[in-house]
Parts: structure tokens; sequence; C-alpha cells
């Protein structure tokens, strides 16, 4: 049995970034930008008053203005100020043509004809000159940048709709077993409720994606099959259940029947030792063991790098490091277990761990609460059993919240 690090070179080996496409603002958030930006115009377009007061041309000695009528932004003033003259102008307005300064309200006395200005000024003050921020054809946003809610801001000022990105994949959910049932449907005896697919649902959203086909299958060939047919839009397909050695385990057959290879299937972990991964052309498909901590820990570990290096996302190192007291791992596989990671507000002590050991794959009552893994390697021989606090080194979970660790 291949081991869970050669298991995840080899899911990293057949993954490709996705061909870039346009997507709308709202829909591009979270993406890369596939291209640099250009400003298609310069920014601001038109001297802009930062303050409500007055825009004046200079040239009175006596620091008083003539008043020449009242500017609101989203007009315009048709005539240049000459020396000496002023317009009432409000934030945002273009300032009008000759404007040298503007006052605001707060250093200026005006009795309605005019103005006296009862500060000293610098040229320029309060005007936000056109091409200030940038200019027409300049790079503002670099190819690569990731659209965050102020990128959005930008494109939007510059009246953009779309934006050159590269995409999440499209992901489908396939959730197998006759006893699962979906959608709150009522159970008769012997059936359960779907877990695995609503939590693989959250976890591709966290990573951003937004196309989720989700749909279920019975224990047989033909079934399987024709679901398989149906998640051929999608670039990652994951199908829970059906992986294992049981009569009715069909997944691996079913995927060999609509062309996929079979690159691995069964790795030296636990949880999780039925997982398969297989490909056809550019499409991946998982299978995920039915436990749902099984699956779990297979999207975590194998097919969150998956998505985000599609999204041409480089893998960030989402690790720590804690202490915690960790049973010896005896069992010969790669042990995952799930840990609730704890911190002292203000303190420089280092977090603990809480680590829900010796749990079954199905028990995910107790362990809803945890926010991080840590990887127990397989004892070596001679290995005495001790059972020490000691420092390990944990993977935040995607879900883990920050506000939510503090104790
Ligand atoms: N003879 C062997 N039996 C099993 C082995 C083995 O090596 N030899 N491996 C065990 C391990 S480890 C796991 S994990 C499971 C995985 O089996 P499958 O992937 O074939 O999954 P199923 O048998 O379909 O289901 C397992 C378990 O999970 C429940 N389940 C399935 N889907 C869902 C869902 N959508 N939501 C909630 N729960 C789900 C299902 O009812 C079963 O109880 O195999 C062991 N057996
Ligand atoms: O590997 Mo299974 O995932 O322990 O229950």
């Amino acid at each position: 049995m291949i081991t869970p690090d050669e298991a995840l070179s080899t899911v990293l080996r057949n993954v490709a970034q996705l061909s870039p496409v346009c997507l709308s603002l709202a829909d591009a958030l979270g993406c890369r930008l596939s291209e640099d930006i250009q400003a298609p115009c310069d920014f601001p377009s038109f001297d802009r008053s930062m303050m409500d007061g007055f825009a004046v041309c200079l040239g009175s000695v006596s620091g008083r203005y003539r008043r020449m009528g009242i500017l609101k932004a989203g007009e315009s003033w048709p005539i240049p100020l000459h020396a000496g003259e002023c317009v009432e102008i409000m934030t945002g307005a273009p300032c009008p043509l000759g404007t040298d300064l503007v006052f605001p309200y707060e250093d200026v006395e005006s009795d309605g004809a005019w103005m006296t200005s009862t500060q000293n000024h610098e040229l320029g003050q309060y005007m936000s000159k056109r091409g200030s921020e940038c200019r027409n054809g300049e790079t503002v946003l670099k190819k690569g940048t990731i659209v965050t809610p102020l990128v959005i801001a930008v494109l939007a000022s510059f009246g953009q709709k779309t934006v050159p990105v590269i995409p999440p994949p499209q992901v489908a959910i396939i959730v197998t077993g006759r006893e699962i049932v979906r959608e709150g449907r009522f159970l008769e005896e012997a059936q359960i409720h779907d877990a695995n697919g609503p939590m693989l649902m959250a976890m591709a959203c966290m990573l951003g994606v937004t196309k989720i086909g989700s749909q279920s299958a019975d224990d047989d060939l033909f079934s399987l099959t024709q679901a398989l047919e149906q998640a051929s839009e999608a670039e990652v397909v994951l199908i829970t259940g059906g992986v294992s050695e049981g009569l009715f385990d069909l997944v691996p057959e079913a995927l060999q029947k609509t062309g996929a290879e079979i690159l691995f299937h069964k790795v030296s972990q636990k949880p999780g030792k039925p997982f398969l991964f297989a490909r056809k052309g550019g499409r991946l498909y998982f299978a995920l063991p039915g436990n749902p901590l099984s699956a779990h820990l297979c999207f975590h570990r194998y097919v969150t790098p998956v998505i985000r290096m599609m999204q041409g996302n480089i893998l960030p190192s989402f690790r720590d490091r804690g202490i915690a007291r960790i049973t010896p791992n005896q069992s010969g596989r790669t042990r995952f277990e799930l840990a609730r990671v704890q911190g002292d507000r203000g303190t420089d002590q280092p977090f603990r761990l809480t680590v829900y050991e010796g749990r079954h794959s199905s028990d995910l009552f107790s362990v809803h609460k945890a926010n991080s893994i840590v990887c127990v390697p397989p004892s070596k021989e001679g290995d005495t059993a001790s059972f020490k606090e000691k420092d390990w080194e944990f993977e935040w979970l995607e879900s883990a919240r920050m506000e939510d660790m503090w104790s």
C-alpha cells in the first residue's frame, strides 16, 4: 500500500491550472487575475474636490472672494473661474477650470455674496488632481493578484463589469449507497441521512468553488456509471462510499467502465484507507471512503490542494506547532487525528492541542469542534510506547476561525 505522501505526490503530479475565463466581478471574488489590468482612463478623470467648501481662483489680496454659485457632485461648472472668484463646491464635484485650491467650510466665513478665508492655504489643497491615482494605460493590477473586495472596487471604478481570471473548478459530488437518504427525507428502518454530501459541498465552497453539482447513486454498476457520465462537465468528481471491500463496493469497477484510469487505490492511512484516485483526461476522480471522517480527511489532504492548484494558487503551509499528549501509533499506518487548538490571548504561551484520539471514522459527533489535524506517523521499531506531552506539528483546517481558538 502506498504512503500518504506518495499518494499526495501522485495526485499533485496530475493537476493542471485551469484555463482563464472572463467572470463578472462578483463571481471573480477570490480568483487570481490571469492578466495585468491597465487603467482605461486617468483616475480621477477630473480634478475632484475632496471637501465641502469653496473652490477658489486666487488673486484676491484681501482674502475675499466673490461667490459665483453652488456646484453639486455630479454637475460641472460651465465657465472658468477668474482671479478673486469662488464657487461653493461639494465633495466629489469637478473643480471649475481655473481653480487653484479648495477651502473647506471650516476655514472660511461667508455672507452669501462673498467668502473670506480665515486660514493659511497651499496651492492645490483639497483637490484630487486628474490622473493623480493612475494614468491612462498604467498597469494598476498585476497578473496573479487575488480578487478581493478592494480589487473589485478598483475594477468597478473603471466601469469594468467582467475580469479575466483563473476560475475555480466545477465540482460534482456523487453520494453512493442505498442506505443514504438525501435532503431530509423520511428515514425507513436501516437508513441514514446523508452527511457527506453537505459536508463536501461546504468544504468545496470554502475553497471558492461556486459550481457544485450533487447527485446520488445506488450500489449497482448501471446507476454508478450513469451518475459518472452525468458528472462529465466537472473537472473534479467526488464520489463517497462504495470504494472498500464489500460485495457492493463497485465504484472502482464503475470508474474503469467509464474509461477512467485508476492511479491508486488504498493508502496506508487511518482514516481513509480505501481512498482511490483516478483520472480521465483533465478530469480527476476522488473516491472518498463513506465514513464521514474518512471522507473529510481525504478531502482535506488530497482534494484541497488540487482545487487550490487548479485556481493557480501556490500551496500555502497552514502549519503550526502546539503541545499535546498523543498515544504512540502502533497501527502500522499513518494516523491523522482531528484536534482542537487553543491559545491564551495576549501571552506567548504555545498553542495547546486537544487531540480527539481513538475515534472511529464514523464518530462525527464528538469531533465537530476540531479546527486542525495532527499527523501521527507509525512508531518505529524499538520505540518505547511512551506517552509524554510534547511539541507536535499540526495543520489548520480550512474552516478554522481565529476568534474561536482563544480561550
Ligand atoms: N473487509 C473490509 N471492510 C472494510 C474495510 C477493509 O479494509 N476491509 N475498510 C473499512 C474502512 S477503513 C472504511 S473507511 C469503510 C469505507 O467503505 P466504503 O467507502 O465502501 O463506504 P461504504 O461501505 O459505502 O460506507 C461506509 C460507512 O459510511 C456510511 N456512509 C456512507 N456514505 C455516507 C454518507 N453520505 N453520509 C453518512 N454516512 C455515510 C455508510 O452507511 C457506512 O456505515 O469500509 C470499511 N470496511
Ligand atoms: O480508513 Mo476507515 O477510513 O478507518 O474507517
